[in-house]
């Protein structure tokens, strides 16, 4: 029954499994998943890491990005991603949901919830979507505490602790980079540079900053959508796609619900829908058998398949 209720490796194996991805010279693809189905897809189509977006998790509450979700709620939902999957999971924890404190106890629930990795930016509270206009950024000094208190709650040594800086867009890509060398002598593992524009952006992030760096190719922002390859090519480590998965599934059931109000009938999107009989391949449904033979005892007809 290994990896049926849920994913066999251990958090520990995930967190080494991320380490090992991101010191090779392979970009670690990771979209994100906006419930833990989308975490088995993800798996499934052959993606090295799963995402949890802070963005996402609020727009499933119907709220904004705009720190109202806590940490309880981020920590749950985080959890039940992870927990299902294989991959190594990391998980957008904002500006840590405090003081540097609370960033530190932050590091300690998320690491008790099994994920990977974390990421820490250095907003300002309320923080906003870093693709956005009139963003602010606190003081150097005030994010390498709290990068710092976050490396010394770790208890794993392998847990991915990642810092953001979205400074790049307030104060220039050169006081940026500055950022970036500190938060990484401060213990980061990884650092994600956010909203940056063009190929040449990024490459120059990457030929100042001797760390690994994670690239945000978010749709509909401040970035170029640039693809895996131009990214592995230029020395990223690695890349999000973090609301995706949500803006495709969101897209496909506004134009569904669209057309069955005018309708009256979902018939004509049939061939539009995940079917059934995929649903149930995706939740191995039928391993369920192992517990009890009765649960997989029957067949699909011709229609339901
Ligand atoms: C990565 C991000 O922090 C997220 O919460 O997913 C967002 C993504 C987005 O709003 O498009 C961000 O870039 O701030
Ligand atoms: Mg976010």
């Amino acid at each position: 029954m290994s990896g049926l209720l849920a994913a066999a490796p251990s958090a520990n194996d995930k967190r080494r499994a991320l380490r090992a991805g991101l010191a090779s010279d392979r970009i670690v693809r990771i979209p994100g998943a906006f419930n833990p189905l989308t975490a088995k897809l993800i798996q499934e189509i052959g993606f090295e890491g799963v995402y949890v977006s802070g963005a996402v998790v609020a727009a499933d509450l119907a709220l904004p990005d705009i720190g109202l979700t806590t940490l309880t709620e981020v920590a749950t939902r985080a959890q039940q991603i992870a927990r299902v999957t294989d991959l190594p999971t990391l998980v957008d924890a904002d500006t840590g949901f405090g003081e540097p404190m609370s960033a530190a106890r932050t590091v300690t629930v998320l690491e008790d919830a099994g994920l990977a990795g974390l990421h820490l930016e250095d907003q300002v509270n309320p923080k906003r979507c870093g693709h956005l206009d009139g963003k602010a950024v606190v003081p150097t000094e005030e994010a390498v505490r709290r990068i710092r208190a976050a490396v010394a709650a770790r208890r794993d040594p392998d847990l991915v602790i990642c810092a953001r800086t979205d400074a790049a867009g307030i104060e220039g890509i050169d006081a940026a980079i500055g950022r970036a060398r500190a938060y990484a002598d401060a213990g980061a593992d990884l650092i994600f540079t956010e909203a940056l524009c063009t190929p040449s952006d990024f490459e120059r992030f990457r030929a100042a900053v001797d760390a690994p760096l994670l690239a945000n190719m978010t749709e509909f922002g401040k970035s170029d959508l640039i693809d895996a390859q131009t990214l592995e090519s230029i020395g990223y480590n690695a890349v999000i796609y973090p609301v995706t998965t949500l803006r495709l599934a969101m897209f496909a059931a506004e134009e569904g619900l669209r057309a069955i109000a005018t309708t009256g009938t979902q018939k004509d999107l049939l061939d539009r829908m995940q079917h059934r009989s995929r649903l149930y391949e995706l939740l191995q449904y039928e391993r369920y058998n192992d517990f009890d033979s009765g649960i997989f005892n029957f067949t699909l007809s011709r229609s339901q398949r």
